[in-house]
């Protein structure tokens, strides 16, 4: 059986994970706007707050359904088309008041500029698939479409420079839950102003997350990015990642209702002698953290492009440090 227990660590006591959480397009767009404008929103936008049209890809998944129900409650606009991976569909899911017209990937492209001709101010968020990543950011930056990316995977160098190219607005990060967030940034700050004050320690990560979950945790590779900065040395492959229910109920404690949705993460540090140890968790049950770090994420990208900010590459980090903290 994998066992849970980095093999450097000196403590007694077995490896407890927390068992609760801690931590014609353009005329059918037109008619599904005029009913959206002439009804009155599922609930109205918080005063003060602001309200433009946003646009879920995705929307057959977890995420991009979870993500579309919390835009509709804060009071954006959900724009009624989403798009699938594969090519014969034929289905609409209702969100609120709103029916999404789920697309194949050879409408995205007539699709899309139908949309930004209906939308002009619209905001992507894309909650796709890994292997979807690039080819999808790749169009919304042809379009000029300015987007929230939380898929995760892809090749990330290409993607940034795809932005960088098209002078596109984009909103990238694996993580958007903000307290998350918050305790990476810190890791990113200890490693700028400390590195290699854990060099020669030995590194044991363990993630664990719903089956369904295809890629390595992208959380995970940024904090082992910072160890790195921090001294510490780290193959990739050794990484323990769990999608096993029977594992994540009996040996990681993770709640059985959450089973289905849930990100572990645990990252355990020994000194070369064994004397000192060090860990980190973040475990997170349900997906309501990212939801509404990505609706902030979609205000702030919306504000950027409103006010044309000369900054066009964005991540979760220039959220917080402008106040979406709470
Ligand atoms: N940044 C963050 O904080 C978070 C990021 N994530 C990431 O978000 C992504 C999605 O996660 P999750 O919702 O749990 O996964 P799911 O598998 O539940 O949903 C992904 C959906 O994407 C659809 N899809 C796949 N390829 C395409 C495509 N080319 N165009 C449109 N839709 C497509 C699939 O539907 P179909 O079969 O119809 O194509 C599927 O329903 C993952 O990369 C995950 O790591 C998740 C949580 C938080
Ligand atoms: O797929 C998920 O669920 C999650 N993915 C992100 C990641 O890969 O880091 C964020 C979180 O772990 C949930």
């Amino acid at each position: 059986m994998l066992s849970v227990r980095p093999p450097h660590t000196t403590f007694s006591r077995p490896l407890i994970w927390p068992r609760q959480c801690r931590v014609s397009v353009a005329a059918a767009l037109r008619c599904v706007s005029a009913v959206a404008t002439a009804s009155a929103p599922e609930t109205a936008a918080p005063p003060g707050s602001v309200s433009f049209p946003i646009l879920v890809n995705g929307c057959t998944g977890n995420m991009g359904l979870s993500v579309a129900e919390a835009a509709a409650l804060r009071g954006l606009h959900l724009v009624p088309v989403s798009f699938s991976s594969r090519e014969k569909v034929d289905r609409t899911i209702q969100v609120g008041q709103t029916n999404i017209q789920i697309y194949g990937p050879s409408a995205r492209e007539d699709v899309l500029s139908s949309v930004i001709d209906e939308f002009p101010d619209v905001i992507v968020v894309d909650y796709t698939a890994p292997d979807s990543v690039n080819s999808n950011a790749d169009l919304y930056c042809k379009l000029g479409l300015p987007f929230v990316m939380g898929t995760t995977g892809g090749n990330k160098q290409l993607l940034y420079k795809s932005v960088q190219e098209s002078k596109n607005y984009a909103l990238i990060s694996p993580q958007m839950g903000k307290q998350v967030v918050a305790f990476v940034a810190a890791m990113k700050i200890m490693a700028e102003q400390f590195p290699g004050a854990f060099s020669g320690y030995h590194l044991e990560v363990l993630e664990s997350h719903q089956a369904g979950k295809r890629d390595t945790s992208g959380t995970a590779k940024d904090v082992i990015a910072c160890f790195e900065k921090l001294g510490v040395s780290y193959d990739m492959d050794r990484m323990v990642k769990i999608r096993d229910p029977e594992q994540q109920l009996e040996m990681v404690g993770v709640p059985e209702e959450h089973i289905d949705g849930h990100a572990f993460h645990l990252y355990h540090l020994t000194s070369p002698d064994d004397s000192v140890s060090f860990e980190f968790q973040h475990n997170v049950c349900g997906r309501s953290i990212y939801t509404e770090g990505t609706i902030d994420a979609a205000i702030f990208l919306h504000r950027k492009v409103q006010s044309k900010d000369s900054k066009r590459i964005y991540d979760m980090d220039d959220v917080l440090r402008e106040g979406y903290m709470h």
